[in-house]
């Protein structure tokens, strides 16, 4: 419910629209990846239209044989995009734009000519000191410490095709919608709707432009440059969002922490120091109502409901570092520190804020919010009593969100240490990655980078809001309460299932509708056919005839053998997606390995050679030891998304939890097993879920119309966790 309120009220000054600091509007260029060639064109001519002015049209207009949107590999591009348009806007200078422009562009010719422009780019921006700033950032992000007066800059007639010949854009899938969200003019965009088998690309001469209308079902995908290692060691800090207690997890909240987890032991299988970061964000009016609802008081309520998360997530297996509550005293303290910060640099003032506000979103109503033109925000909320007070007012509390985005640094402290912000800051700080869903995209491109410029501390390296799991259609919702209850989900499937489930199924930034039927027969398919399937066969062979021992190594076993090509070649398509977060297309491809393995072994049917004997049954026995260096490879490559099963497998073929434990990504290289290592008994790695008799008879009698609504009653065996393993 919206209400009118007007308060006096605690804002931050300068942060967006002022002249505080320079913002990132987008960044150049990743040859390796990503975008498809119509997703380009159609962005680029969204772009045009929202950017009209000669200097950015300079920056991404497409000119000749040049990328047509020298893009993206920037953060924040979306949100500063909106702000950069309203400074060209009020700049209104455009002859003189036009002479820097050109100016600019003899100094990238210069720089060219040097050897000095580098693969990534930055161009700054800021609202009042556009074209100073926006130079200079150029200047400053090319590397060139030097501070060039613009006088010194000569004209010429280059164009950027010039300037950048071979570079390609990496845009993600759901950049597009990000514009559509934050379009100041409503301008439709134009493209296709993503395609993974399109996924990787190089611009063309030409850039077609589609027509076809697109939907808003996708999300945003912001990224910076910042370094970030601590103690010369490579640091991958990332982040969910710290969930909101009004109401216990859903299976929306489960995703993102899903997708996180299986990110972040991606990361540690590189051998990285990762730090996960989830938690709870336990302050505000609607926790205050919610709690009074369920008669209870706000911290009683707080206790429950983030013990209900931290709960959620051990059945789900989710390996997290640090689960920070906003409650939590180490973080009042941080966030008191924060505010001293951004105080102190002037940032802060007092002045009546009006607004349509929500309750239920925290939040401000915002439907002119970019046409409007980008305003200081209000950091402080009057007659809420729930909430860290602000400094000499004891009348206001902290916003919500000014509080809690504060939560992804209080995290990195340990409990023992003396709590401030340079001590945060030096144990992992700035993050690799937010993971959040597109619903809190503003939060984070805008108001935290905002923040954080104000207290000088660096920006996030990436921010990546995913789709939404929707019932009907709709976001699934605490507040619309259509959930999916994921408690139920994992008692009834387990959770190497569910994990693996959202994550194959919705490509990873697109919103994903879920059904039980098609749960039921993709896991079965993928898990328990696939994969469970031929390594419960695999072992049965080699018991039946090599008394479970592999009689060579895999590296000799594999000599001359197309499928280990394959398979090396399916490997690395899994480690480039899950590194692009394309999670979905990762999954495909380790189920890929499976198809491949599976084929061989009907290819040549082992069993058909151990029946015939002498140099056959030798290489049948070849044969097997080639298929379960398969299922090992799958086991380490599969583990991010389904660490339980991928345990499994690798007891099977013979190894310890300490191994298994230990494995990095380097073990998806062929030549793990070795001639003389025992393997398992045979055993299902993943049951097959099973609809019950009298439910099976049930469906069959069913139309075939309510047999896709009939709920499955379903019977299947729970795998160990690897707690318990
Ligand atoms: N339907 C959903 N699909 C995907 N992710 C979701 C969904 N719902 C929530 N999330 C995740 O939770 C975050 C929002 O957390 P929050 O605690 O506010 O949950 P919520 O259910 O959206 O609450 P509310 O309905 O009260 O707004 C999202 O940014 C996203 O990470």
């Amino acid at each position: 419910m919206c209400q009118r309120r007007v308060g006096n009220t605690v804002s931050v000054s300068r942060l967006i629209s002022g002249t505080l600091r320079p913002v990132t509007l987008s960044g150049i260029f990743s040859s390796d990846s990503g975008i498809d060639q119509m997703m380009a064109g159609a962005v680029a001519r969204h772009v045009k239209s929202v950017f009209s002015s000669p200097l950015v049209k300079h920056l991404f207009t497409k000119k000749e044989n040049a990328p047509a949107v020298d893009f993206v590999d920037g953060m924040y591009y979306v949100a500063t995009a909106v702000v950069g348009y309203h400074v060209i806007q009020q700049e209104k200078q455009s002859k003189r734009l036009r002479e820097q422009g050109k100016l600019l562009e003899a100094r990238f010719d210069d720089l060219m000519a040097r050897g000095m422009i580098r693969e990534q780019t930055l161009v700054k921006i800021s609202t009042s000191k556009l074209k100073d700033i926006y130079y200079q950032g150029i200047v400053q992000i090319l590397n060139l410490k030097e501070d060039i007066p613009l006088q010194s800059l000569s004209p010429s007639s280059a164009s950027p095709a010039k300037l950048f010949p071979s570079m390609a854009a990496r845009l993600n899938t759901s950049f597009h919608n990000a514009l559509c969200l934050l379009n100041p003019f409503n301008t439709p965009l134009s493209t296709k709707p993503f395609s993974s088998s399109r996924h990787s690309f190089r611009f063309s001469k030409k850039l077609p432009y589609y027509s076809q209308s697109s939907s808003s079902n996708k999300s945003l995908y912001c990224t910076s440059s910042h370094e970030n290692d601590v103690d010369g060691a490579e640091t991958f800090v990332l982040t969910t969002p710290l969930y909101y207690v009004n109401a216990p997890p859903h299976m929306g909240s489960a995703y993102t922490t899903i997708a996180a987890d299986s990110i972040a032991r991606f990361q540690r299988l590189l051998g990285k120091k990762v730090i996960f970061i989830t938690g709870t964000d336990e302050h505000g009016e609607k926790i205050a109502t919610s709690a009074a609802a369920n008669g209870r008081n706000p911290a009683e309520h707080c206790d429950l409901i983030s013990q209900s998360y931290r709960t959620l997530w051990k059945e789900l297996d989710i390996a997290y570092d640090k689960f920070i509550r906003t409650t939590d005293p180490k973080h009042e303290a941080i966030v008191k520190e924060f505010y001293a910060r951004v105080f102190a640099n002037g940032d802060i003032y007092r002045a009546d804020y009006e607004g349509l506000y929500c309750v239920n979103c925290e939040e401000y109503k915002v439907q002119t919010w970019i046409k409007s033109g980008l305003r200081d925000f209000s950091i402080s909320r009057a007659l809420v009593d729930w909430g860290i007070p602000v400094p000499d007012d004891d009348k206001q509390t902290i916003y919500v969100w000014f509080d809690a985005l504060l939560g992804y640094i209080s995290a990195l402290t340990e409990d023992n240490e003396q709590q401030n912000l340079e001590t945060a800051i030096t144990l992992g700080w700035p993050a690799s990655l937010h993971l959040i869903g597109k619903d809190i995209l503003r939060f984070h491109a805008v108001y935290w980078p905002a923040m954080l410029m104000s207290a000088g501390l660096n920006l996030p390296k990436m921010v990546f809001g995913h789709g939404f799991l929707t019932k009907d259609g709709m976001k699934m919702g605490k507040s619309l309460g259509n959930t999916l209850e994921p408690f139920e989900l994992v008692q009834k499937f387990g959770p190497d299932a569910v994990r693996y489930f959202f994550l194959r199924e919705v490509e990873f930034g697109n919103d994903g509708d879920y059904s039980e039927d098609r749960f039921i027969k993709i896991v079965n398919a993928h898990l328990a056919n696939t994969i469970g399937n031929l390594l419960n066969r695999t072992l049965g062979l080699l018991k039946k005839n090599c008394e479970s021992t592999l009689v060579v190594d895999s590296t000799i076993a594999a000599e001359g053998i197309p499928l280990k090509d394959t398979v090396e070649k399916l490997v690395e398509k899994a480690r480039t997606n899950y590194e692009n977060l394309s999670l979905s297309t990762a999954c495909e491809a380790v189920l890929e390995i499976g198809n491949a393995g599976n084929s061989y072994m009907d290819q040549r049917a082992p069993w058909l050679l151990f029946k015939q004997g002498g140099d056959s049954a030798e290489s049948a026995a070849k044969d097997l030891v080639i298929i379960l260096e398969v299922m090992r490879i799958i086991a380490v490559a599969l583990s991010p998304i389904a660490p339980c099963l991928s345990l499994r497998i690798y007891s099977q073929l013979g190894y310890s939890l300490d191994q298994f434990n230990s494995i990095t990504w380097n073990d998806t290289k062929w030549g793990g097993l070795k001639g003389g290592e025992v393997m398992a008994q045979a055993n299902p790695v993943f049951a097959r879920i099973e609809l019950s008799v009298g439910e099976k008879d049930e469906e069959e009698k069913k139309p075939k119309d309510s047999k896709k609504k009939g709920k499955a009653k379903v019977k299947v065996e729970q795998p160990q966790t690897v707690a318990e393993a």
